[in-house]
């Protein structure tokens, strides 16, 4: 498998105009993107994802760093740890039915909302700015026979094209840096249900650090995002109905991924502020899962 092979014929997506000019970048942004690590770790089974690792790094596994085999070993590394990382996520869904829809708000080339159907046999709804995302998560749902339950649509994930209370989940996998929380909140609490399950896992500046350091500044303009503080994800959950279940600090398990892809001949030059925020404090990486109320 290879992303080259996504040859099946899907219907484009089709692409309503950006709700304001900072998502018609973004929209650009991703329809761009073809960062090698982000492909060749999707290649290796079919996931694509766009978010980081956790967990601890399988020496065993990787092997002699002279092996000629050895990059293929970390990447096939660094793709377990980011499928680890959706896993953890899932896992706080809560027990979700066959029956029931579930909505990955920011879906990316759709890799959480494969393992999702995989998990639970249900139908999953994405949603992101980019035309060529959604086509390629499209395609790859086409490819796997499971297009009448996975699907990705390009859309604002603050107007999702769900009834209110249509949702038993929802999720935003490091897509939350991208829009207001408190529009982000209203509308995750509209299209779920009371005692829906909403989750994310974002990385988020540390009030105890005093402002966003120079780490987080750089990680903002790198992907042009706007990170948010952990006290602003509390309060605007707070005040949109949702409230926090369990608040999982994801710092000391994303380390080990981040080093060991320092490593490699994959990096992109965002590796340093990611291990130097999170080493000094100023940055955190943080599961929350909330219980609609
Ligand atoms: C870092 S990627 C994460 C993708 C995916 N959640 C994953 O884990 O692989 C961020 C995603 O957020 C999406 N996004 C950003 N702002 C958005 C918005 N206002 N509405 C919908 N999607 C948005 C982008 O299009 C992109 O797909
Ligand atoms: C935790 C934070 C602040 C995330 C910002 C959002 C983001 C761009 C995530 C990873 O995407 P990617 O997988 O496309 O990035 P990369 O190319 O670095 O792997
Ligand atoms: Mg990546």
């Amino acid at each position: 498998m290879t992303n080259t092979d996504l040859t099946a014929t899907v219907a484009p997506a089709f692409i309503p105009s950006p709700a304001t000019p900072y998502q018609g970048d973004i929209a650009r942004y991703w329809d761009h993107e073809a960062r090698p690590v982000n492909l060749r770790l999707g290649d290796v089974d079919g996931l694509y994802h766009h978010h980081y690792g956790i967990g601890d790094i399988d020496h065993a596994a990787l092997g002699d760093t002279e092996d000629s085999t050895y990059e293929k070993k970390l990447i096939a590394e660094l793709h377990r740890l980011e499928s680890a990382q959706a896993e953890v996520l899932l896992d706080h869904l809560g027990s979700i039915g066959r029956d029931s829809t579930l909505v990955d708000a920011g879906c990316g080339r759709g890799g959480s909302m494969v393992m999702a159907h995989q998990r639970f046999g249900c139908k999953v709804e994405g949603v992101t700015l980019s035309a060529k995302q959604a086509d390629f998560a499209n395609r790859r749902a086409h490819e796997l026979g499971i297009d009448d339950s996975v699907r990705a649509r390009v859309c604002n994930m603050l107007a999702m094209p769900f009834e209110t209370g249509q949702a038993a989940a929802s999720w935003n996998n490091e897509s939350s840096m991208y829009v207001d929380l408190d529009d982000l909140f209203a509308e995750h609490s509209r299209v779920l249900g009371v005692g829906g399950r909403y989750v994310t896992i974002t990385g988020c500046w540390n009030p105890r650090y005093g402002q966003p350091s120079k780490w987080v500044s750089q990680i903002n303009a790198h992907f042009e995002c706007n990170i948010h503080s952990r006290r602003e994800y509390m309060r605007a959950m707070a005040d949109n109905r949702l409230v926090p279940q369990a608040v999982i600090d994801l710092t000391p398990a994303t380390l080990p991924y981040w080093e060991l892809r320092a490593t490699s001949s994959l990096v992109t030059g965002i590796e340093e502020a990611f291990i130097n925020s999170y080493k000094d404090g100023s940055f955190q990486y943080l599961l929350i899962a909330a219980d609609r109320v």
